[in-house]
This record gives structure tokens, sequence and C-alpha cells, in this order.
């Protein structure tokens, strides 16, 4: 584990780190978990109707929580930002509608390319490598860049006219919200002209944008093998991510290394933001890209969620975390065949790949992990397995 040096000095003298420490850390929120008692993160609320007029207070809140955390809650409940919380109650909809079709309804493209299709159960390494688990949810991707040309390859069940406008009016919802808030944060970090983000993230420009619709199974249905997802930090820029149900944890960053894995708690008329590796690395790595996974809250409740992923165009340049000059694409491709991988092969690919070069320190879970790992939990066998075809 790399501390810097003044982490060495303050860990050789606790005193001293308690001292230094004890005003900044407040102390957390906790809430049971598999009868543990697990902490619940606090994030900034950013006022996305402030953001819209580039409110100067809420841009520098913005930015200073992009560049001490990596995340905050995003409120949409002004008038702009409700269009995008009715979008997400239709996208919800169409999502019930498409996860409960037949698998072969499901996959009928299967993944076209990592960043558009249909991906399985148990296509990634899941939320506890250690015990071999593999992910535990399904997922269909809509490319923005297929959407915008009219021509998206989705599947029949939720292809008629209204499915389609459904997602339409989402991912141009997500796209816009995004913007605005890459557009504060170019403007909080003095960039003009060409030097703003958003001159990466040109709409006709191809990119691996993306809407990631997700279902989480019940353990009733993947048994205690497939569970959650992996930790990691996005590939993307920013990451749009609506869930109503409990499950997300992070790992806030610290001086020393991030602190333990612990809830967020969902906030209604709310959003998830995070900043991603393209971001990080855009900013020279001034900003913090969030380490997050996702675990079973409620393991015996069906979980949905909704992410967009704002990612630069596809030959954007940057320094990544290893020091290597990539393209947006190519560290996108990498990436994505990195979660794919098994944690074995995932151990050989640089630290950076996964977790974008963020610092790490102590335990993910230091109470140790769940017990309903080793608990035998009844597999419904009429479950089909499906390999992930890319
Ligand atoms: O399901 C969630 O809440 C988060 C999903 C996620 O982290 C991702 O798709 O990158
Ligand atoms: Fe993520």
């Amino acid at each position: 584990m790399k501390h810097s040096s003044s982490c060495h000095a303050l860990l050789r003298n606790p005193e001293r780190l308690l001292n230094i420490m004890a005003p900044t850390i407040d102390a957390p929120q906790t809430v049971e978990w598999q009868g543990k008692k697990v902490p619940v993160w606090s994030m900034q609320t950013i006022d996305y109707a402030l953001l819209l007029s580039q409110d100067p207070g809420e841009v520098d809140k913005v930015l200073k929580a992009c560049l001490e955390d990596g995340y905050f809650y995003l409120d949409l409940q002004g008038l702009d930002g409700r269009r995008m919380l009715n979008d997400q109650q239709e996208t919800l909809k169409l999502m019930h509608r498409f996860f409960e079709a037949p698998i072969e309804a499901k996959n009928e493209f299967g993944l076209i390319s990592s960043h558009l299709g249909y991906e399985p159960v148990g296509s990634r390494t899941g939320a506890f490598p250690g015990a071999g688990t593999k992910d535990g949810y399904e997922m269909l991707k809509v490319s923005r860049d297929e959407i915008q040309r009219g021509s998206p390859k989705v599947p029949a069940v939720i292809k008629n006219s209204g499915d389609l406008e459904v997602l339409e009016n989402t991912i141009g919802s997500c796209n816009t919200i995004t913007k605005v808030i890459l557009s504060a944060l170019s403007t909080g970090m003095n960039l003009t002209g060409a030097a703003r983000y958003e001159n990466t993230h040109r709409n006709d420009r191809p990119s691996t944008t993306t809407l990631s619709m997700m279902h989480y199974l019940p353990s009733s249905v993947t048994g205690n093998k497939k569970i959650g997802h992996q930790k990691h930090t996005d590939i993307s820029s920013l990451t749009l991510l609506f869930s109503e149900q409990w499950g997300l944890q992070i790992r806030p960053p610290g001086t020393c290394g991030a602190r333990e894995m612990g809830f967020v708690a969902p906030k209604p008329g709310c959003a998830f933001v995070h900043v991603g590796d393209s971001l990080r690395f855009a900013s020279g790595m001034k900003m913090q890209s969030c380490i997050h996974r996702v675990v079973p809250f409620n393991p015996t409740e069906d979980r949905y969620s909704i992410a967009y992923f704002l990612r630069a165009e596809d030959d954007t340049m940057f320094v990544d975390s290893e020091g290597r000059y990539v393209t947006a694409g190519q560290w996108h491709d990498e990436k994505f065949k990195a979660f794919t991988d098994p944690p074995l092969w995932q151990a050989m690919a640089p630290r950076s790949m996964i977790l974008g070069g963020m610092q790490e320190a102590g335990e993910d879970d230091p109470q140790g992990e769940p017990e309903f790992l080793s608990a035998p939990v009844a597999v419904n066998e009429g479950a089909q397995e499906i390999a992930l075809q890319a």
C-alpha cells in the first residue's frame, strides 16, 4: 500500500493524526447491514437550476465536490430538472417490461459492441471477487450516437415508437444535464475556448456515450455466487446515475487513501453524479474518480438502476494514471475488457485500469465480508445461463 510521506509521519504518531483528523471527519451515519454497522456517507447536493445559470457559488461548489470527493447529488426538482425525473419514471416502466421478457427476446442481438446491447447476469466479476463471485445483474445499453442517427439496434420487445421516444427523451435529457455540469466545471477550472471540456464531448463526433439500464436479480434466483457489481471507477467523464433503491456503496477518497466502503442513501428528486476516469485524466488528476460498487442491500428484492455515461470523443487524447498517452476510445476498450476478465487476469492488469489510479489504504470491509457469502442459498434451477457474446 502506498502512502505519501506525510501520511507515514502521521501513522508513526497516531495522537497527532487524531488531532489533525478530528475536526475534518464528521461522525458517519451508519446503517445495519448483514448484522454489521456500515457507514452511510454524506455528499454535497448541487442544484441543477443554479448550475443552468452558471451561478458563481454553485460553480465553486460543484468544482470543489469534484476536486475533493468525485461525487455529489444533483437536485433535479426545479422546472428544468423535473423533465428528467419524468423520463426516469418512463424508462423504469420500459425496463420492467424488457427485463420480464424471455431471455431469447432480451438477447435478440446479444452484446453488439461493448457500449451497446444486452449483457446477461454473471458476465463480469461480482462485488466480492475473493469469493469468486460473478456479477448479479443483467443490463441493456443503448448508444447515444445510434439514437441520434435515428437507427438504434434495440430488441423488438422495446422497439415500438413509444419506447423509442422514451429512450430518445432520456438520452437527450441526460446529455443536456451532463453537458451543463461539464460546462460549469470548465468555467470553474478557468478553461476557455477549445480547452473547455465541452469541446471534447461534441455531439457530432463518435463516442462510446451510452445509456445503461440495469436489473439486479434477487438472491433466490442468482444464488450466492452472482452478487452485485464489482468495485470500480467509471470509464466515463461524468456518470448520471438514478436508483431509488439502496445498494450503491462508495469509498470516499481520504488524504491517506480511500476510506472504507459505505452506503450512499438514495435522495428523492436527486441523481447521483460520479466523476469518471476521463475527466480525472483531463483535469491532470486534480479531480477524484469515484470508487464504488453495488451490493444487495436487501437480497430478496429486484433492484433497478439507470446510468448515463457521458464519454469523451473517441479520439480525445489524455495521459492516463500509468503516464501513458491513450485515446478515450482505447481507455474504454481496455477497461471494458478488464471488467469482464476473471479476477486473476484483472489482478495482472495495471491497478490504474479498474480504479483509474485512485489510491486506497485499508480494507473495503474492515469488519469482514458479509455472511451470506458462505450461507447456502436455494438457487432457482430454471434461471438460464447464457454466455456473453462480445
Ligand atoms: O447500479 C448502480 O447503482 C451503479 C452501477 C455502476 O456503477 C455502473 O454501471 O458503472
Ligand atoms: Fe459505475
